[in-house]
């Protein structure tokens, strides 16, 4: 699922009308970069867990690695004008938010100065580890996000977007309509993480706010 692209991106398209009998495997096996659909997407998580029989954490270790790995390759730290590069890991509510713990993990490991903004956090042991595990690494937590995209701009090289993935559906709600609001004003890059948080154009996101990604 992960592809990277130093162009604006113009959101995932669908490959396949009949994709949701892919097999996980099938879709390992392609060496071409895939852009898979929300329903595309979800069945593979159901096999993983499923017939491979993977748990949640497994899975959501290697997609923060996996993203973080992508990030290095795409930004390298030495690429970026500060050092360490300051980077803002905005998480969501659901298991996308904890990719983006992971990812930040990852990412200070790498070398990166990272930052979480996480505005709504499940009550769920699997998310309060990652949080503790940021902790325990010195990654700080915003207590509320900056304001203007022009603040981010100033004190970060790199916005990472873990806030929906593919089970975002309908209008977006608060706090992430703003949140989304802000990102879409910035210039520096944003790495979404499965998908563009804003620019859920096929599924319903929001037309006047849609942030597009530098990478997904
Ligand atoms: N496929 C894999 O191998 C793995 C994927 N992972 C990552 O997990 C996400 C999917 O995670 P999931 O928890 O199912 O969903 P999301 O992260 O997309 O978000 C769900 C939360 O978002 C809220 N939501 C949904 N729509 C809206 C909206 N319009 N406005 C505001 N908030 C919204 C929703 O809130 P509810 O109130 O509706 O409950 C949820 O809280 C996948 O994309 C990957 O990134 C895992 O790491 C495992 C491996």
């Amino acid at each position: 699922q992960a592809g990277v692209c130093r162009q604006r991106l113009t959101w995932w398209r669908p490959q396949r009308q009949d994709s949701g009998s892919r097999r996980y495997s099938e879709v390992m096996a392609s060496t071409s970069v895939k852009y898979l659909s929300q329903e595309e997407a979800q069945a593979v998580d159901q096999e993983l867990f499923n017939e491979y029989q993977f748990s949640v954490d497994q899975l959501m270790e290697l997609a923060g690695l996996s993203c973080a790995t992508a990030i290095a390759k795409a930004y390298p730290p030495t690429s970026m004008s500060r050092s360490p590069p300051a980077v803002l890991v905005i998480c969501g509510p659901g298991n996308n938010g904890g990719d983006g713990l992971v990812c930040a993990r990852h990412l200070k490991l790498f070398g990166y100065q990272p930052a979480i903004y996480y505005p709504k956090r499940p009550n769920k042991p699997l998310f309060t580890a990652l949080v503790t595990q940021c902790q325990k690494m010195d990654i700080p937590f915003l207590g509320e996000m900056p304001s203007e995209p022009m603040m981010i701009d100033e004190l970060y090289e790199l916005v990472v977007d873990a806030i929906f993935g593919f089970s975002f559906k309908g209008e977006v709600r608060e706090p992430f309509r703003s949140i989304l609001s802000v990102l879409s004003g910035l210039t520096v890059p944003i790495a979404s993480i499965d998908i563009p948080s804003g620019g859920h154009r096929g599924i319903g996101g929001i037309p006047d706010s849609d942030p597009s990604s530098d990478q997904v």
